[in-house]
């Protein structure tokens, strides 16, 4: 079937359009990431990566693509790109003032136009420098050499191909000569087939390029009929050499921008046999430049091992213990000791960073021999954290998102802060957040938020659905109930809090409270964890009764990973062997947590008391152990109560509670 022209060209009119506006909006949206690099760049602390924020970002687009039906691997491929592109602007930014800036001589293998050459422009545009003079040479070899005379300041040279795989050479380079890796680029091979002006396909007998190039083509070159492959010095010398031999028969594998820029037709594009073709190449200098601190960064090292039974495995236990992420591992035998092998392996992190250090100061005593061939920016994300880690969240082999390494102390961005309505939870304030176990009626909570509002608590607490460990226990009044919490949080002026035991609820229940609450009982329920995630709503996380803090942060993990960032953890007492309280009050997660995340930490000393008279010293601990809050259970009539009486506060003890939080909060400097 034809296209009728006329709709046709209208549709393609629509699209220019719609690519103008896209290409607009790509620029409007990179001026908007300057200016977060500037405000970053002010704020000395906080790193270029915000995991956090591009997992927002990331579950916003997911959301908003599914609305309109577009698919959701595309989507992430999309943003992955601009995400990648969007740390990358903010370098030069963040890291050197422009006066420190300097030109500079660079130096790869090949002529103007060869992949190496447009990927170092990629990469040096990114770098605080006044300008670049590229310097094309034939071999590896040449340019390490005159990178050590110093004619050059860097040298640019790849070391894998995704489809080819290590470039022995350039690993020879690196281990032969004292050189540091001070950055790297990934670039996107794109081969095409290109011919002499007017030539024809079927006319080409001989291809030429690159050997790597006529590798990474062979598939597309066995469907020609009978081509010859000629290896040549570089992908854009090939295209060039066309321009001396003048002969149609003869075809180059080459960039497009490398044929183009010669006046060479391309015959066929997208000749790669995989879609994905990219190579990695280093920045290679004299002397080490360590990344700013504050940019995510790899380390390279190589590393030689007694030829004894297990030392490889030993060596990378001790990565693998301090959380070093392996992003390549590869041996090359030592030519002078046959069957003796020299490890290269890339892990994430700088080694700057005093865990790295600690690590590689172990591999050292483990190894033969170690060298570090630089840490530098971390550009090759195969994995991006914020866009494909929610499988590896379920077994943590790297640190979680909503978690840094519990040792040394984290290098994060200040702790986060979360929004209960009008009220701040975490970052230094203190909140109270108190109110009956159950909504029972309309004067019993309307009267339970004036008594704990009186006593300074600033968000209400009422259970409207109540998990409850017998079945004949009273189970709450529902959505009725929900709804008396409202009005009291209203009349009061308290933004409210409620438990959800179900994700069949949240409909019913979000809209009407600020912040939902999961119960120590629900901390396993990922199915509804996962709803939670998808929500613009606070999660108020209770740790289970039997879980452990990694258990616990990988449950809140669950919400974090769907997008939603608003997540509060609540210790309220785990079992132990000690009966002589309901639950045991670990107080050591408060400082435990706050080592090992950047959520706010709060303490319900009422659930794990289990009777009123431990509850005032148990909050009183929990403020002086740091904690963020309390939630504490308190009702006007204790005596009447439906539910958990016995640890219920009265007004006295709410008044008790008040009166002993001001000194201890007073003397940590902490408002309340
Ligand atoms: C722009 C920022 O920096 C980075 C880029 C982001 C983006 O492009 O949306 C988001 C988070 C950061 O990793 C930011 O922190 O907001």
């Amino acid at each position: 079937m034809h296209p009728n022209p006329d709709t046709l060209g209208a549709a393609r009119t629509l699209i220019d359009e719609t690519d103008r506006e896209i290409i607009r909006l790509l620029a409007r949206r990179f001026d908007a990431v300057r200016s977060v690099a500037q405000a970053k760049a002010t704020d000395g602390d906080r790193p270029i990566l915000d995991n956090d924020r591009e997992r927002g970002v990331l579950a916003a687009w997911l959301r908003d693509a599914e609305a309109l039906g577009l698919s959701a691997p595309f989507t992430r491929r999309v943003l992955k790109e601009i995400l990648s592109h969007s740390r990358r602007l903010q370098e030069p930014l963040v890291e050197g003032s422009p006066a420190s800036a300097r030109r500079i001589t660079v130096g790869y293998q090949g002529v103007p136009g060869s992949h190496s050459s447009l990927a170092a422009a990629h990469l040096l545009a990114t770098r605080s420098v006044r300008g670049a003079d590229l310097r094309g040479y034939a071999l590896f070899q040449d340019v390490v050499e005159a990178l050590q005379a110093g004619t050059l300041d860097y040298a640019f040279l790849p070391i894998e191909n995704s489809i080819g795989g290590a470039i022995a050479d350039v690993n020879r380079l690196l281990i032969d000569n004292t050189l540091h890796i001070v950055d790297e680029e990934v670039w996107e091979v794109d081969q095409v087939l290109a011919g002499l002006p007017g030539a024809a396909l079927d006319q080409v007998r001989t291809v030429r390029s690159h050997p790597a190039a006529l590798v990474q083509c062979e598939g597309y070159l066995r469907g020609l009929e009978e081509v010859v492959r000629q290896p040549w010095f570089d992908t854009a010398g090939a295209a060039e050499s066309l321009l001396e031999d003048r002969d149609p028969a003869i075809a180059a594998i080459c960039s497009e921008e490398a044929a183009r820029a010669r006046g060479l037709d391309v015959l066929a594009t997208g000749i790669a046999d995989q879609e994905r073709n990219e190579t990695r190449f280093l920045l290679i200098a004299r002397e080490p430049e360590g990344p700013d601190p504050r940019v995510p960064a790899k380390t390279s090292l190589v590393f030689r091992l007694n030829h004894h039974e297990g030392t490889l495995a030993r060596a990378l236990g001790i990565l693998s213990a301090a959380g070093a992420n392996l992003t390549r591992i590869e041996s090359r035998p030592l030519p002078a000791t046959p069957w003796e092998y020299l490890f290269f392996v890339d892990v994430e992190g700088n080694q700057a960073s005093p865990h790295l250090a600690r690590a590689l100061k172990e591999l050292r005593s483990a190894c033969n021999h170690l060298r570090v061939l630089g840490s530098y920016p971390h550009r090759a994300r195969g994995a991006e954290p914020a866009m494909e880690q929610v499988p590896a969240v379920l077994e943590p082999p790297a640190p979680l998102s909503c978690a840094v390494e519990p040792e040394p102390a984290p290098p994060r961005p200040g702790r986060v802060r979360v929004n209960v309505g009008p009220i701040q939870v975490g970052e230094g304030a203190f909140v109270l957040m108190a109110g009956p176990c159950a909504v029972e009626s309309r004067d019993q909570i309307l009267e339970g938020a004036r008594m704990v509002r009186a006593a300074g608590a600033a968000i209400l607490r009422g259970g409207a659905f109540k998990p409850r460990t017998s079945p004949y226990a009273f189970q709450g009044l529902g959505l009725e109930g929900v709804a008396l919490l409202k009005e009291a949080g209203r009349e009061t002026g308290m933004p409210t809090v409620t438990e959800i035991l179900t994700q069949e609820d949240i409909p019913d229940v979000a809209p009407h409270v600020d912040m939902l609450q999961v119960g120590a009982r629900n901390m396993h329920n990922f199915a509804l964890l996962k709803e939670l995630g998808r929500l613009d709503k606070p999660i108020l996380l209770k740790r289970g009764m039997s879980a452990t803090l990694k258990e616990f942060l990988l449950a809140a993990e669950y919400i974090l990973a769907g997008g939603n960032q608003r997540v509060i953890l609540c210790e309220r007492g785990i079992r132990t062997f000690e009966t002589a309280t309901r639950a045991t009050l670990d107080l050591s997660a408060v400082p435990v947590l706050k080592r090992m995340t950047h959520l706010p930490v709060i303490v319900d000393p009422s659930h794990a008391a289990g009777e009123r008279e431990l509850v005032v010293p148990l909050a009183l601990a929990a403020a002086a152990a740091g904690a963020d809050g309390l939630i504490v259970e308190a009702h006007p009539w204790p005596e009447t109560a439906l539910c958990d009486k016995a640890q219920a506060l009265t007004r006295e003890d709410m008044a008790a509670l008040a009166a002993g939080l001001r000194p201890i909060l007073a003397s940590q400097g902490r408002a309340w």
